[in-house]
């Protein structure tokens, strides 16, 4: 069954290592190479003990070579950071291109148009071609495309849970009035692995403050999920717990749409494996989604203020990373959407 041999770019990172862990877990990958910067090689769990259990399932990890990761896998997540994770990816899909095989890049950098990605991210753009060949890989506006697509470009993990909170609005989202707001929060391993002075457990313990404001990357990013139909104010803050995201969306609809809105959530979620509606009343934990591929989801009218508040929590790593980039490759695979994930939640 294990039949797909699968890459992994970036996997001493903290999207890279949670890939391991369900491309090992996954019945139909198997896991034949492993590529960092070349800064830490040879056995996976000399540098993460944890992975230790998996030792015997590990290829040693070495320093990136575009042409034998095109050449031994046909398929690679490439995880590194953005401005270089997308070069890489455009690479290593060019070099592979003739043998079919899929590329899946976690960055930024294939999402957005070249002259957005510059504005926003303030670095270079990849070239257009790859940005044009890159199909975005939100499964739950995009499953038809991503089923065709070689090279996919995985969503940010804030844009994914605040895309998640409006996509089952549908076409009422043309009568939404003003612009969306989203009221955002992350654990720290959304910020990556390599130490900064903010990530530092004295900083971050027992603080929480927003960051970026008015000029986070994933702005865009939502604004062209959402179909480039709304404006979006985002409102990004650090939590000191290590994983999850946790999103409040503020949406004025018209006050008559109220009474039907939540079966339209219902309607929409019936259909996706991964987007869990609660019942009314109940609001999404992040420890419930943590260490799984699920969205869960609340929707509640504010009678008072005239304004459907919606609620998001997913793992950033999960279904904003490793988790979501597992469900696209299911999906360019043609195997069942949820192969791999059906994962059971971390809690504590
Ligand atoms: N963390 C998260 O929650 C999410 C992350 N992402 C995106 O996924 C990507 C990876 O993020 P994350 O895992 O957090 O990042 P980390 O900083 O934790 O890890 C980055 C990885 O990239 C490797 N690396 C760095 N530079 C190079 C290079 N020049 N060539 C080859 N390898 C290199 C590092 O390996 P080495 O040890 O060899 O230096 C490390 O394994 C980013 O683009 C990020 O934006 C997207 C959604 C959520
Ligand atoms: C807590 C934290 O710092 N989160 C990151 C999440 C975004 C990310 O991972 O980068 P991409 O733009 O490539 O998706 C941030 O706010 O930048």
């Amino acid at each position: 069954m294990s039949n797909v041999r699968v890459g992994i770019v970036g996997p001493t990172g903290y999207a890279g290592m949670e890939l391991v862990r369900l491309v090992v877990g996954h019945p139909r990958m198997r896991l034949v190479y492993l590529a960092g910067s070349g800064a830490r090689t040879g056995a996976l769990d000399a540098h993460l003990p944890h992975l230790h259990v998996l030792a015997d399932a590990m290829p040693l990890v070495e320093a990136l070579d575009v042409e034998k990761a095109a050449n031994v896998c046909d398929l690679v997540f490439v995880a590194l950071p953005s401005g270089e994770s997308g070069r890489v990816a455009w690479q290593i899909w060019q070099a592979g291109r003739q043998h079919g095989v899929k590329v899946i890049d976690l960055s930024g950098d294939l999402r957005l148009p070249a002259d957005a990605y510059e504005a926003w991210y303030g670095k270079a753009a990849v070239p257009q071609e790859a940005i044009s060949e890159a199909c975005y890989g939100l499964p739950e506006r995009h499953r038809e495309s991503i089923r065709g697509a070689s090279l996919v470009a995985n969503p940010g993990c804030y844009a994914t849970a605040c895309a998640l909170a409006v996509l089952p609005l549908g076409d009422l989202l043309a009568d939404v009035e003003g612009p969306i707001v989203f009221d955002a929060k992350s654990g720290v391993t959304g910020a990556g692995r390599a130490p900064k002075e903010h990530l530092h457990l004295g900083e971050l313990a027992n603080d929480a403050y927003p960051y970026r404001v008015g000029q986070h990357q994933h702005t865009p990013e939502i604004e062209q999920a959402l179909g480039g139909r709304v404006r979006v104010l985002l409102t990004t803050q650090l939590l000191p717990v290590p994983r999850g995201i946790l999103v409040c969306a503020y949406i004025a609809i018209p006050p008559d749409a109220a009474p039907m809105v939540y079966d339209r959530y219902a309607s929409f979620c019936e259909d996706e494996p991964f987007v869990r509606l609660l019942v009314y009343g109940e609001m999404p934990h992040i420890k419930a989604v943590n260490g799984t591929n699920e969205c869960h989801l609340a929707v509640r009218w504010d009678d008072r203020s005239r304004l459907l508040q919606v609620f998001t929590a997913i793992d950033n790593l999960g279904k904003g990373a490793a988790g979501q980039a597992v469900q696209n490759a299911n999906l360019m695979f043609g195997w069942p959407e949820d192969e791999g994930l059906r994962l059971v939640p971390l809690w504590m």
